[in-house]
């Protein structure tokens, strides 16, 4: 399927949905610095060829404007005519859906994730002992022991690639790069909402968790 017989009603809900879950984020203050992005995917899917809306590159993501998203294919390459860069990110979300053929993936930099990548780096995951909200995450065992994985982080975001596809668990829809920021993924925005806020939740507790243990203030 080329991306022009995706229908227009299609590309439409796309970038509503991508507004609307960017402005949700927006309040939430998850876009400091204009760091994060968001991709949602469109049309049909094989892990050869796929098309996907994404943020543009390094706008300041707590503003709307007519030109926050654009179309792109599997290679990260603009599907259409357009001034705007995808997400310097982009090839991340190429390599995640290619991977789990996932309908949307959500990218942000919040305090917990890094301080928690950092903490965890030793051991390339963070450890989570059946806390409720891994129900979140479509996690239903009991006292199923998760392990969140801790991908290095790069500024050449070509290099975070392999990194991401030797870690990535087919059980866990997100990974965290190494004092970056989290990426959630879902079968739709809905879900890859509720996964990212899932995962934001279990990072906080395991961190006060961990100062607890260490008879630190969690504050
Ligand atoms: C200013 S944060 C550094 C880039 C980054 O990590 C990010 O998430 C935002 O990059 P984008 O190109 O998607 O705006
Ligand atoms: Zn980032």
């Amino acid at each position: 399927m080329s991306f022009d017989q995706i229908s227009l009603q299609d590309k439409q809900e796309v970038l509503i949905k991508l507004r609307e879950i960017k402005d949700a984020f927006a309040a939430r203050n998850w876009f400091p610095g204009t760091a994060g992005n968001l991709s949602i995917r469109v049309g049909d899917y094989s892990p050869e060829q796929f098309y996907f809306g994404i943020t543009a590159s390094g706008k300041d993501k707590y503003i709307n404007t007519p030109e926050d998203f654009l179309f792109v294919d599997q290679n990260a390459q603009p599907v259409e005519a357009t001034n705007q860069r995808p997400s310097a990110e982009t090839l991340v979300h190429c390599e995640i859906y290619r991977l789990t053929g996932a309908g949307a993936i959500f990218h942000i930099h919040s305090v917990f994730s890094n301080v928690i990548s950092e903490y965890f780096w030793h051991r390339r995951s963070v450890p989570v002992d059946g806390v409720e909200l891994i129900k979140g995450l479509n996690i239903w065992e009991e006292e199923y022991q998760l392990e969140i994985p801790i991908v290095n982080n790069f500024a050449h975001i070509p290099s975070i690639i392999p990194e991401i596809t030797e870690s990535l668990n087919p059980i866990v829809p997100g990974i965290i790069l190494r004092k970056h920021g989290v990426y959630a993924w879902g079968a739709n925005a809905f879900e890859a909402k509720r996964h990212l806020e899932s995962f934001e939740f279990i990072f906080e507790y395991v961190y006060r968790l961990e100062m607890l243990k260490k008879g630190l203030p969690t504050e």
